[in-house]
């Protein structure tokens, strides 16, 4: 909460129990309606479905606008079931709450339980994860994203908003635990007890289990500010390591699903984070406040079908990520594909036309003028175009002279029959993978690359294609580059014409399909129910949304301009949050980036077109202790001498351990990381990470379930009860970025650091 009068450590006991127990009858009340409201809501789910079954003439209608509703409101209903009251806010008398300090209005969200407070509150008024009103519609509980809640987060004795006393309710499943206050107008404290101990740092030393969950109960002023930030436009969310960016972030989502759902329910949202073990760590979050809509994918899984399973090197990811690598990529899909025949020949009435390959190569090209963004749908247009060609060739080379009388109707039907293999051939359908995978041949992508790359580079970058197995986070976003300019393969056509000129036979030959057993495949969806199941089924590759109407955007500082992109495609309509520490950033040519991520958010054109930016800075530091904290700082100092750290605001007592080996083999340090793991084994709880430098083995070891090898690289956004930081002088050393990666690795954990380092110097920078 922020900074208040806080009293009360000295009541006696049983005034704290006497407290919790008149807490405890208003949140059991709470239980036993949300179980109604529960039940209700599957009533009327169930209710939707009979009246589908009934057949009458409106009942379409009726069951889309029930079922819609009703599914909605169960599965808001559906929160996690721990804290589900977790504030109160006594007013002064006389008082209202709202964002102006008056009655908030009435909540934009259709189908959300409970809503807002009345405007005029009597009584205390109750914070929950989501609205509970009694039978008579009398609010029990206040949603925290409806307006009436604002004062619950951003109130401060400097602007205590009418409210008196904060108390947080600290619950372990249905049972109160503890309570902690804030004054925040002592001297109209007239009758309320003030009880409290600190909980909200205890809070923060809570054991780490592997998962991170809500803060909904004790969001701090700053990060409300961005939770509630307007949902137009961009909000770009700064802030050092541990300033819970991607707290606020998911919170976010959960505030303008709520508020806006219309909005941003049907459209969607995406949320973006570095890699699979970060969309594992947050995936509870959003459940957890009874939001299971929003699609959440890591840089390595955005394109259906497709999993990056490694990180490539610094100079690999240089040269993939580089925005240049769209010119590459245009011009590989436009090049002669691989095993193209050289020569088109067809015969008419006698006469032998050819096309060589400069006159093939020249039709391509003005093919691929035409088709941009749709090369996998332009065989038609391929076709006809070779047909005028050959036409013209025909002409040319005195055909009508040699065969006289003919027709040029008669002279195309003819060699339409001929083309079907050589289009097949000349005019493949690809996937994106072909695509790239063709550009393992040296020539091929020496062609593609014109002035973009050097030749050492187009070396590397084949030999990387021919030699490596999987593809790379910045492999995923070559391919979706390549997915765009391919387009889809052509579905085949609802009603098939009788008389396209392209079915021979009862074949198409452009698709190479039978079109006598064509049964359209794919039907409308008519009804928002099913548009609503379609938005919950994330993991449906075929009916994947991939026009959002929010993205957010986790650790944006590491986006190579390629990966801005392949975001920006799939939010070409939509309003952003981008969470990010420029200071941690492993990608080099940030410039690049930057404008990138403009052309991607939209906030790159003309003063007109542009849209609104709202950007806020998170300053306290959540996640270290203040003893780790300054190992971290000390790293900063030197990775970003002018950068300014977060204040850290929880001591342990345990200073970070700086350990200096005898050698700096493998061997030492790997062994010297084991006997860390135990020592901390025993020190600590929850998990513990060891970050080892980028290309390290990760053979499993033989230790517990908690604990965690992983590189440097897929440490990002995560955090640990304990870090074990294994050979910082090499982390810092493997790209011109090591000192920014060194900073993610000794900002990760909560309670206890331990450094291995082998060099002197490395030890002293950070021990002093
Ligand atoms: N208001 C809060 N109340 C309780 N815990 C909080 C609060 N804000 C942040 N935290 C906790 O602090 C930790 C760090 O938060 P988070 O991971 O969102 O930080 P971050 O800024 O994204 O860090 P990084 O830049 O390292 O990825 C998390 O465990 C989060 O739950």
């Amino acid at each position: 909460m922020p900074s208040s009068a806080r009293t009360g450590a000295a009541q006696a006991p049983q005034v704290k129990e006497a407290e919790i127990a008149a807490e405890q009858s208003l949140v059991d009340a709470a239980h036993v309606r949300l179980d109604e409201m529960r039940e209700e809501a599957q009533r009327m789910l169930q209710e939707g479905f009979r009246q589908s079954q009934a057949g009458t003439k409106s009942s379409l209608v009726d069951r889309d606008a029930m079922v819609y509703q009703a599914a909605l409101r169960a599965q808001a209903l559906n929160v996690a079931d721990d804290g589900l009251v977790f504030g109160r806010l006594d007013l002064a008398p006389g008082a209202s709450v709202g964002p102006a300090g008056l009655g908030g209005p009435a909540s934009a969200d259709p189908g959300g339980p409970g809503g807002p407070a009345a405007a005029e509150q009597h009584g205390p008024l109750y914070i929950g994860r989501v609205g509970v009103r009694t039978r008579e519609h009398e609010s029990l509980v206040v949603d925290w994203r409806a307006p009436a809640a604002e004062a619950f987060y951003r109130a401060t004795p400097e602007d205590p908003r009418g409210v008196v006393r904060r108390r947080v309710l600290h619950s372990r499943g249905h049972r109160v635990i503890d309570l902690e206050d804030d004054l925040l107008q002592p001297a109209l404290v007239d009758g309320l007890t003030v009880v409290g101990d600190g909980a909200f740092l205890a809070s923060l030393a809570r054991t780490r289990e592997g998962a991170m969950r809500d803060i909904v109960a004790t969001i701090q002023r700053e990060q409300d500010l961005v939770i509630r930030a307007p949902a137009d436009g961009t909000v770009i969310v700064r802030g050092g390591p541990g300033t819970g960016k991607t707290a606020v972030a998911l919170h976010r989502v959960a505030y303008l699903l709520f508020r806006h759902r219309r909005r941003f329910g049907g459209r969607g949202v995406l949320i973006v984070g570095p890699n699979q073990r970060f969309t594992a760590y947050i995936e509870r979050v959003l459940p957890s406040l009874g939001e299971g809509s929003a699609a959440l994918r890591s840089l390595g899984d955005l394109l259906p079908g497709t999993a990056a399973t490694r990180h490539d090197s610094p100079e690999l990811t240089r040269i993939k990520g580089a925005g240049s690598m769209a010119r590459v990529l245009r011009r590989a899909v436009t090049d002669h594909p691989p095993g193209a025949p050289d020569l088109l020949t067809v015969v008419h009435a006698g006469v032998v036309v050819r096309l060589d390959r400069p006159r093939l190569d020249k039709i391509r090209k003005q093919v691929h003028q035409r088709v941009h963004g749709a090369v996998n749908t332009g065989r038609r247009k391929a076709a006809d175009a070779l047909l005028d060609a050959l036409w013209e060739r025909f002409v040319e080379i005195g055909g009508l002279v040699d065969a006289p009388g003919i027709k040029r109707g008669e002279f195309t039907a003819n060699a339409r029959d001929q083309l079907g293999d050589f289009l097949t051939a000349w005019w493949p359908i690809r996937t994106p993978d072909q695509v790239l995978l063709s550009l393992a041949d040296p020539g091929r992508l020496g062609r593609a690359a014109g002035r973009d790359l050097t030749p050492s580079q187009v070396g590397r970058l084949a030999g990387s294609l021919a030699h490596e197995d999987g593809w790379s986070y910045q492999d995923v976003a070559l391919l979706d580059e390549l997915d765009s300019l391919l387009g889809r393969a052509p579905r085949p056509t609802r009603k098939v014409r009788e008389d396209d000129p392209y079915v021979v036979d009862g074949v198409n030959i452009l698709t190479g399909e039978e079109v006598a057993e064509w049964e359209p495949e794919f039907r409308e969806l008519t009804t928002s129910i099913e548009r609503f199941e379609r938005a919950r089924r994330v993991d449906d590759e075929a009916e994947e949304a991939t026009d959002y109407g929010h993205v957010v955007v986790d650790e944006a500082q590491d986006l190579s301009p390629m990966q801005w992109r392949m975001l920006g495609r799939r939010g070409r309509q939509a309003t952003w949050t981008v969470v990010e520490d420029p200071a941690q950033s492993a990608w080099e040519d940030l410039e690049a980036s930057r404008q990138a991520m403009a052309a991607a958010l939209g906030t790159a054109g003309t003063r007109r077109n542009k849209r609104p930016l709202h950007s806020f800075e998170l300053t306290t530091n959540y996640r270290n202790s203040v003893e780790i904290a300054a190992v971290a700082t000390r790293v900063l100092a030197k990775a970003v001498p002018d950068a300014v750290p977060s204040r850290a605001v929880r001591t342990t007592g345990h200073e970070a351990v700086v350990s200096l080996l005898p050698d700096g083999t493998r061997p030492t340090f790997l062994h010297a990381a084991r006997d860390a793991v135990i020592d901390l084994l025993g020190q600590v709880e929850g998990t513990i990470g060891v970050i080892l430098p980028l290309g390290w083995p990760q053979d499993p070891w033989d230790v517990p379930d908690r604990v965690q090898l992983l590189d440097v690289l897929d440490a990002k956004g995560l955090e640990f009860d304990a870090a074990v930081i294994v050979a910082p002088e090499e982390i810092a050393a493997q790209s011109p970025m090591g000192l920014r990666t060194l900073y993610v690795a000794v900002s990760r954990a909560t309670q206890r650091l331990t450094v291995l380092t082998a060099d002197p110097a490395w030890r002293e920078t950070l021990t002093t």
